[in-house]
């Protein structure tokens, strides 16, 4: 299956994209929170700079999402009984997801300060 064509990677990827969107609630929840974000910037129209921080965090943390759904996947499946070690992972992924959703809070609160309380 290695060095398939452009478009059948294409595939693989967004495949992988629709399963998390069906199967993880945080993923959903993520996705959502992304499109707020996004419609808050179309709205406001902030410098690009704002664009660039508040999109690149929302990739990251979408990104984080697909990772960790990765992780459990093949965790659950190589491993399916519980052991220490399998939770210790997923804790740390979920940590990931948790940390960037935190940096991407903090940034959109700094975003709302500067464009309502500094500009006005
Ligand atoms: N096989 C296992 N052995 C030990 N602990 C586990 C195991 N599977 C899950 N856990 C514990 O339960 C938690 C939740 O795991 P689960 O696989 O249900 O993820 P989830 O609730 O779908 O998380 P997310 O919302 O990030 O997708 C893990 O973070 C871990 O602490």
């Amino acid at each position: 299956m290695k060095n398939q064509p452009f478009y059948r990677r294409l595939g693989f990827a967004w495949h992988g994209i629709v399963s998390a969107w069906r199967t993880e609630m945080s993923m959903r929840q993520q996705s959502v929170a992304a499109v707020g974000v996004i419609i808050t910037l179309l709205w406001l129209r902030p410098a690009p700079v704002w664009w660039a921080l508040l999109l690149l965090n929302c990739g990251l943390v979408l990104a984080a999402e697909l990772f960790n759904s990765a992780l459990e996947h093949a965790l659950d499946h190589l491993h399916p009984a519980p052991h220490p070690a399998i939770g210790l992972a997923k804790d740390c992924a979920a940590g990931a997801v948790l940390l960037l959703s935190v940096t991407g809070v903090a940034l959109f609160a700094c975003f709302l300060c500067e464009t309502f309380l500094v500009q006005y």
